[in-house]
C-alpha cells in the first residue's frame, strides 16, 4: 500500500447490554488479540453482507453464548489504532437470552457506574463520557483505564 493511501475502515458491531439497575457489562479482550487484557463491551468485525444488528448477534452468540433482542445503533464513533482504523457502530442492548457462557477464554464483569475495571480499550471511553453526560456528571478520562 501506497504511504498516501487512506486507511479502508474496519466495521465493528459493539453491544452495551445494560441491566435493569443500570449495570453494565464489560469483557476482557482474550488473550492473542491486539490489547489483550484490556476491558472493552462485547462485539467484533462485521462480515461481508452484514448489518450491524446481524454482527451483534452472531458475535455475541459466538463470544458468550446468548441471544440478543432487538439492537440498533446508538452513536458511531472512530478510533485509529496502530492495527487498524474502526468504525465502532454501538448498540444499546436491554434484551437477551441465555446463559453467559465465556467461549474465549475471556473474563466478564457486570460493572456499576462508574466501571471498576481497568484498564479500558482506548476506543471505548467514548461510551463513558456519553454515560457521563447523561449522568449529568463530570467525568475525568484519567481516573479510568
Ligand atoms: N469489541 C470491541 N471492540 C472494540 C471496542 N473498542 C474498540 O476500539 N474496539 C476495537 C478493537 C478492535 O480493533 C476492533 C474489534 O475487533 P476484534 O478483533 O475484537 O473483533 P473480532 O472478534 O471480530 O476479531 P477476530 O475475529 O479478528 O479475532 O474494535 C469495544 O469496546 N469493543
Amino acid at each position: 500500500m501506497s504511504e498516501h493511501a487512506p486507511r479502508k475502515h474496519t466495521e465493528v458491531a459493539v453491544g452495551i447490554l445494560l441491566k435493569s439497575n443500570g449495570e453494565m457489562l464489560l469483557t476482557s479482550r482474550p488473550e492473542g488479540k491486539p490489547y489483550a487484557g484490556y476491558w472493552e463491551f462485547p462485539g467484533g468485525k462485521l462480515e461481508a453482507g452484514e448489518t450491524v444488528e446481524q454482527a451483534l448477534r452472531r458475535e455475541l452468540q459466538e463470544e458468550l453464548g446468548i441471544t440478543i433482542g432487538t439492537a440498533s445503533v446508538w452513536k458511531v464513533t472512530e478510533h485509529d489504532y496502530p492495527h487498524a482504523l474502526v468504525r465502532l457502530h454501538w448498540c444499546k442492548v436491554f434484551e437477551w437470552q441465555g446463559e453467559f457462557e465465556m467461549r474465549e477464554g475471556q473474563s466478564m464483569s457486570w460493572e456499576p457506574w462508574p466501571p471498576q475495571v481497568k484498564p479500558i480499550l482506548p476506543g471505548a471511553v467514548p461510551v463513558l463520557e456519553w454515560f457521563a453526560e447523561e449522568r449529568g456528571e463530570p467525568f475525568d478520562p484519567a481516573t479510568i483505564g
